[in-house]
């Protein structure tokens, strides 16, 4: 077997840092974290409410290294951080303990300078003085972090408490030779006692008013989402040329920077690469002070934004365009000793002859990363599988299960909890198109169920929740479909493995066509280990667990290659799943909804030259779906022609290679149903449908003399596009054929005779004349080219005339 041990490094930091700590890191592989130094020791020592709110109020003893590295340096020097460490490892406390450090320091700093200027002694920052803004990606991640400084807060409240509790007993016991407490002790708590909350600004719950008397009052500390807080800043510091001065001094009242100091980007490859993001970064950028502001940057996949330059501001030269240069790198890495031949565990006793390696990782060490292969009609199959598996042999209880669109989450959800094989699974959804704050409610319902593995749960999300969110004890974390953005991978799988816990990632990917994406990811040191397609349990149960390739023993008993053959299983499971659609017409709706979006999603996915959706068996994924027919779309029309195209080249004998091998196998049959009398189980909706339905009858032959009009008008308007050149191309190629079938006809008519006159064997295709040769049969395969070519020239001027998409547009909207 191979054996890994863990080192976690610091890397392009000053020797500042926490004393080591006197325990060794546990070297146990996924076993507890590895710690860099206890909170007491370390330099600059902090301030006592914070220390005693990481003791009492989090429990946390020591530093983890990300914090050990970054804490001292962040709170001593006034500099820009880049910072990467990997999923789970503590970066948020990383920044926020730096943060109020640097508050309480910054306090004391104005109430100094105010006091000199003849100020209220004591008085420190004003009510409307703004000192740090952390801005992060999502909702949820906001409120997560605005929950964390909110505990140091009611933390400092009950420190002060405690304090003033003492003194009262103190001055109670008081004799005349007890000193008084120093004077300044006695300062510092009046002014720490009136910081006001941070403030939240995220959807749902803020106010998007362009009045500044409707905006929530600042605080100290901002933390929210890039547009609202982009909206926030530009409606409290900005007035038209046309206002009064009053109502400038009011706006200015409402929110000063005089004193801002940090500009906190969590998930920052995720705000500097996304285009709606990055406008609202730019305003956030424009309002804040330059020369003053600090940039503190955080991701898991910081480093990637350096070297990448298709999106965004990514890319060192974008970095710096948006002001932010010299950038200390703050990188924790994960090193894994790898012993035998691969990190895979394929290690036998020769192989653990060979010399340990160490290599290093982006993801914990804690995180089993697997993928399983199978066709695309197995898809939801291995899911099911997969969770039943999961909970019945490994005792797992908290599931994340990731697909790339709302609607697709949507529909499973409604889909899943209602299979009588996951009916103890307990589900919840989330996505970007749910209202604020059915949003919380899940997420808090998620987060406090009390899951066991009789009792599991699991939470279908789309990357709403991929990046930052600290959701406890979450097992297993499956991707249903790989993400769009490569990046985004190692944040999904790494919502679970946190903090040293053991965690386990499953990501789906289709046979045949997208296992490039392992090659893929181990460049970008994200190790994957294979696991085996998912048996049915009484298989797996005679198998040991270790299940099989799907239908392997059916294939071989027919004598076929098992590659291509799709499970039984997922039949049975697609009869299902339409068996439970019938029941409500709005569940046909929202299939052929999550359908199309799945399919446009795939043909945005940035590593497309894995991801193909050339290669995308639509057909397996209807299945996988459980659609009860195909939604017209191109996608599907082109695969119906290849498969076609497939069979055809199958029955002349020349299908070959595994691209055809996958598409002769490749089948769709709609449902026999009578779709007139599919009904909506909502009264109102179904009373609508049979009003449209009576008026379409009525119009029947109106609407179908339009529908050919519009057929018409578009051919017209494609013919008159196509350009001269083409046209004479076209018909260059159409005298080409006609030549090649007369020579065609000829030759018939030449071997007929020859059969006839000499009394033998026609010729056979083996003995057929090559096409160089210019006159046998095989010269005029070159049809299927010139067909093929015709094809493609039609279908392109129909694409150009639709702009390549015949379904609404809103369908495909819809990405997390
Ligand atoms: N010093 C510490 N000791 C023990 N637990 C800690 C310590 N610091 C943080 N944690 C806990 O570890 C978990 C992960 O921390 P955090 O969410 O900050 O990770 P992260 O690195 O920001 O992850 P991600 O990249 O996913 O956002 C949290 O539950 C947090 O409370």
């Amino acid at each position: 077997m191979a054996t890994t041990s863990t080192k976690r490094k610091q890397e392009q930091v000053q020797g500042v840092g926490a004393e080591p700590s006197s325990k060794k890191p546990k070297k146990t592989a996924g076993a507890a974290p590895s710690f860099a130094g206890s909170w007491d020791k370390l330099k600059p020592i902090l301030t006592p409410w914070i220390l005693e709110t990481i003791h009492t109020t989090f429990g946390f003893t020591n530093l983890t290294p990300v914090q050990a590295s970054l804490i001292p340096l962040a709170i001593s020097k006034n500099k820009d951080f880049l910072v990467e460490a990997v999923t789970g490892s503590g970066k948020t406390l990383s920044y926020v303990v730096p943060v109020l450090e640097r508050l309480v320091a910054k306090e004391a700093e104005m109430a100094k300078e105010r006091a000199g200027q003849g100020g209220k002694a004591g008085k420190g920052l004003r009510r409307n003085e703004v000192f740090a803004l952390v801005v992060v990606p999502t909702r949820e991640l906001a409120v997560q972090v605005h929950a964390v400084f909110e505990l140091f807060f009611q933390g400092l409240r009950t420190y002060v408490a405690d304090q003033k509790a003492m003194n009262t007993e103190d001055v109670a016991a008081a004799t005349d030779d007890i000193p008084e407490q120093p004077q300044q002790q006695q300062e510092q708590i009046i002014t720490e006692e009136s910081y006001p909350s941070p403030l939240l600004l995220v959807s749902g719950q803020t106010t998007t008013s362009k009045s500044t008397t409707a905006l929530p009052p600042p605080s100290p500390i901002i933390i929210g989402t890039p547009g609202r807080i982009a909206s926030y800043l530009s409606t409290s510091l900005t007035t038209s040329s046309s206002s009064s001065t009053s109502a400038f001094s009011r706006a200015r009242k409402h929110l000063s920077l005089t004193p801002f100091s940090l500009l906190i980007l969590d998930e920052a490859d995720s705000l500097l690469s996304s285009p709606d993001h990055l406008r609202n970064m730019h305003t956030i950028w424009s309002t804040l002070p330059r020369q003053q502001r600090r940039n503190w940057l955080f991701s898991a996949t910081m480093m990637d934004v350096l070297s990448e330059r298709t999106n965004g501001l990514l890319g060192t030269s974008g970095l710096e365009r948006a002001g932010l240069k010299n950038l200390t790198r703050v990188v924790v890495k994960v090193e894994t000793k790898v012993k035998g031949r691969d990190q895979e565990g394929t290690g036998t006793e020769a192989a653990a002859a060979v010399p340990a390696e160490v290599k290093q990782r982006r993801t914990p060490v804690s995180l089993q990363n697997t993928y399983i292969l199978c066709q695309a009609a197995e898809k939801t199959l291995q899911l099911v599988r997969a969770l039943r598996t999961e909970t019945n042999d490994n005792g797992h209880a908290k599931f994340i299960v990731y697909f790339s669109t709302c609607a697709a989450v949507d529909y499973f959800y409604r889909i899943l909890r209602r299979l009588p094989e996951l009916s103890h699974f307990h589900f919840s959804s989330l996505h970007g198109h749910l209202p604020p704050p059915i949003r919380t409610s899940t997420l808090a319902g998620f987060t406090t169920h009390a899951s066991t593995p009789l009792r599991p749960s699991v939470l279908l999300c789309t990357d709403v929740a991929a990046r930052g969110l600290d959701l406890p004890d979450v097992d297993v974390v499956v991707q249903y479909d790989a993400p769009m953005d490569p990046k985004v991978f190692s944040h999904r799988a790494g919502r679970a493995a946190r903090m040293g816990r053991q965690g386990k990632g499953i990501v789906l990917l289709t046979k045949g066509s997208e296992e490039g994406y392992i090659e893929f990811l181990a460049l970008r040191k994200i190790p994957l280990r294979r696991q085996a397609y998912i048996g049915p349990e009484e298989q797996a149960d005679d198998d040991q667990g270790g299940g099989g390739e799907s239908s392997t023993a059916a294939a071989a008993a027919a004598g076929e290659s098992a590659q291509f053959l799709v499970d039984p299983a997922a039949d049975a499971l697609q009869l299902a799943i339409q068996n439970i659609v019938l029941e409500d017409r709005d569940l046909a709706d929202k299939a052929a909804k999550a359908f199309v979006s799945a399919v446009r999603a795939y043909s945005k996915h940035e590593a497309s030259y894995i991801f193909r959706l050339r290669e995308l068996d639509v057909f397996g994924m209807g299945k996988s779906f459980g659609l009860l027919r195909l939604p017209r779309m191109p996608e599907i029309r082109d695969w119906k022609e290849r498969v076609r195209k497939a069979r055809e080249r199958l029955e002349k004998g020349k299908a070959g290679g595994e691209d055809d091998e996958r598409l002769v196998l490749s089948s769709w049959q709609d449902r026999d149903m009578n779709w007139d009398e599919f009904a909506y189980v909502s009264k109102t909706r179904e009373a609508q449908r049979l009003a449209e339905l009576k008026e379409a009858e009525s119009k029947k032959d109106e609407i179908a003399a339009e529908r050919e009009q519009a057929a018409k008008a578009r051919r017209e308007m494609a013919e008159k596009r196509v350009a001269w050149s083409v046209k004479k191309d076209r018909k260059d190629r159409k005298d080409v054929r006609r030549e090649k079938k007369d020579r065609k006809k000829d030759w018939e008519a030449r071997e007929a005779k020859r059969v006839e006159a000499e009394d033998v064997e026609p010729t056979t295709t083996l003995d057929k004349p090559t096409a160089a040769q210019g006159s046998g049969p095989a010269a005029f395969d070159a049809e299927d080219d010139d067909e093929m070519d015709e094809y493609r020239d039609a279908k392109k001027s129909k694409k150009e005339h639709h702009g390549g998409n015949m379904i609404q547009s809103d369908m495909f909207d819809d990405l997390s």
